[in-house]
């Protein structure tokens, strides 16, 4: 194995980290066997439950793929990889559909909404694939974007949403089946520097009240928040570190449901 990381935050310093992603000797390859390109070669990583991974790397060094697999929307060639009670090694048979329902929530660079859904619509969504009813699904949703300072704007497309209006939409739908993971591939890059450091800050927020986050990103805004940055270079981890300011990512034992309280982490959004 070329590179091993044993992600711990100052919480891992705990006797019990729980670890939340396990991989090892992850690969993928794409193209003919022999001329491939390794776009992910041989990675190993786990990811602790409170945790704020950021993955680095310069453009093609691997970042999305490794989030793909972690979101089971691509699957390894080689290695193994588990995600809290799924095992996502090749070879193994996952109820892939109950995962990237219940286990991830992913947020885009793009945000991904549908034009021709609401916000709610859009952050209901989720819920209704996974059988919730309509009424609750849409209690669910109000409330999640009310809490992201989202109420008077709830009903409106997403072509009437500022960018940094539409990424809180979108961390709404990825939260709205509270999953274990949560997964963010340059949540920021489409955004002015004041709605990105916003986003960071409520990212970093949820990471307090418990979530665990990776990340990728090529800003350096996010850093002074995470507890912990891994750098990809040709599909391999070249640097992983700690960051000393890690408590910022301190998860808060006892506290409420992650997705409960969100306002504070708001203010500094403009549409
Ligand atoms: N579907 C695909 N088929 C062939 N090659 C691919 C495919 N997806 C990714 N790659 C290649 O795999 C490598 C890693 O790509 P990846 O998108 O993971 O990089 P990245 O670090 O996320 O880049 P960026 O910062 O530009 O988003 C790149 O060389 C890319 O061209």
């Amino acid at each position: 194995m070329d590179a091993a990381i044993e992600s711990r935050s100052m919480e891992d310093m705990d006797e019990n980290p729980v670890p939340l992603v396990l991989a090892s000797g992850l690969c993928r390859f794409y193209g003919r066997k022999g001329a491939e390109l390794k776009a992910l070669d041989h990675v190993d990583l786990t990811v602790n439950r409170g945790n704020f991974v950021l993955l680095k790397g310069r453009s093609g060094s691997g970042k999305t793929t490794l989030l793909s697999l972690l979101a089971g929307l691509d699957r390894p060639d080689a290695g193994s990889l588990r995600v809290g009670d799924y095992d996502l090694s090749p070879g193994k048979n996952p109820d892939l559909d109950t995962f990237r329902r219940h286990g991830v929530g992913v947020i885009f660079q793009s945000f991904n909404l549908l034009p021709t859904l609401r916000a709610v619509e859009n952050v209901m969504l989720p819920s209704l694939l996974a059988g919730c009813k309509q009424g609750a699904a849409q209690k669910r949703a109000g409330d999640l974007l009310k809490s992201l300072g989202m109420g008077p704007r709830m009903h409106h497309l997403p072509a009437e949403l500022s960018g940094g209006e539409m990424q809180r939409v979108a961390i709404a739908r990825a939260l709205v089946n509270e999953p274990d993971l949560l997964l963010a591939d340059e949540p920021t890059g489409n955004l002015d520097e004041s709605n990105a450091m916003a986003v960071i800050t409520l990212l970093s927020d949820l990471v307090k009240k418990g979530a665990t986050l990776v990340m990728a990103t090529h800003s350096d805004m996010a850093d002074p928040f995470a507890s912990h940055i891994i750098h990809l270079m040709d599909g391999r981890v070249s640097d992983a570190r700690p960051d000393p300011l890690a408590s910022a990512a301190s998860f808060v034992k006892g506290a409420a449901p992650y997705t409960d309280t969100l306002t504070t982490s708001i203010q500094g959004m403009k549409p």
